[in-house]
């Protein structure tokens, strides 16, 4: 079963990069440290939330990118993507990915979309052709209000996307992704898992509030669940900032054991994902093959709505 939900063991990087006013700079250093993991065997290599910008509402329109046309398994070396200055971190990422010969989950960005005259949190993954395997847009937006500790409402300018992404990491299986607050609602990871991800992977930056509290505790609760590698990958903190990322980036395995995590500064976190872990995990506690959808509906059927990335959806 496992088997083909993760073909080999794969090697993953995740960033704990801190991003500042300048975008040219945050981009530069993405660059290099993306090409420091591929140049240590990494071939899924994570940035975090908001990798291009600070992290605040303030900031996204005046960071926002447009992303269209969007032409996913296209590259811009064969015509495709956005202009360049429409979309420096669309070209960045896809061009490291290809130099680096990884699949690169590109954190995420603001994105303006011209169209719909709004804004989202979204996140685009590069193939080592530097084609485009998929975009995400936040879905859950992170509004909430703990008295004397944070209030934060990214819906004052974004609006949320609409769709569950699970995209093939080519050669190795399928891997669900969203962005950070996302993480809070099981049913994207309980679709993604359903429909084969091996891996859950959450570019996210929480706080130094709901960070020490659920960081970690989310991060098993998915895994636990789905019987899937968890990896969240953070911003460093910088006390400096607006807003203060909890860091802690982290890789849970299928039985919900924390394989390594960061602390809040700056590095790089490398893990093996290993298809025997799966099968291992699977096997001892096989709640896979133990669901009752005859007293409880599978929320993988029925009206999913997922991203259509052109010749139709495969799962
Ligand atoms: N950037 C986010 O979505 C933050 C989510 C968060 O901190 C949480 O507690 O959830």
């Amino acid at each position: 079963m496992a088997s083909k939900l993760l073909a080999k063991p794969l090697k993953l990087a995740l960033i704990q990069l801190s991003a500042g006013a300048d975008k040219a700079a945050n981009l530069a250093a993405a660059r290099s440290k993306v090409q420091e993991a591929a140049r240590a065997g990494a071939k899924l290599v994570v940035l975090p939330e908001c990798f291009n910008s600070p992290y605040g509402t303030k900031y996204f329109p005046k960071y926002a990118e447009e992303l269209t046309p969007l032409d996913i398994g296209g590259s811009p070396s064969a015509g495709g993507g956005p202009p360049e200055d429409q979309s420096p971190s669309y070209h960045v990422l896809s061009a490291v990915a290809k130099e680096a010969q990884i699949t690169l989950v590109g954190g995420s960005i603001p994105e303006y979309s011209k169209e719909k005259n709004k804004w989202y949190n979204t996140s685009l993954t590069f193939g080592s052709e530097g084609q485009l395997l998929a975009r995400h847009r936040k879905v859950h937006l992170f509004d909430i209000d703990i008295p004397g500790k944070i209030s934060f409402h990214e819906s004052e300018v974004l609006s949320p996307g609409d769709k569950v992404t699970l995209l093939e990491v080519p050669g190795y299986g399928k891997l669900g992704l969203a962005i950070c607050y996302d993480i809070r609602f099981p049913e994207l990871a309980l679709i993604a898992a359903r429909k084969g991800a091996f891996a859950l992977v959450y570019p996210g930056a929480f706080n130094l509030t709901t960070g020490a509290r659920h960081w970690e505790l989310l991060a098993r609760a998915r895994a636990v669940d789905n019987q899937c590698y968890v990896a969240l990958c953070s911003p460093a903190r910088d006390m400096q900032a607006d807003y203060h990322a909890w860091g802690h980036s982290m890789v849970v395995d299928p039985d919900a054991e924390v394989v390594q995590q960061l602390d809040e500064k700056e590095g790089i976190l490398y893990a093996d994902l290993v298809p025997e872990r799966l099968e291992e995990v699977r096997r001892n506690i096989p709640v896979y093959g133990q669901r009752r959808f005859d007293v409880y509906p599978d929320v993988s059927e029925g009206k999913v709505r997922f991203e259509d990335y052109g010749g139709g959806i495969p799962w």
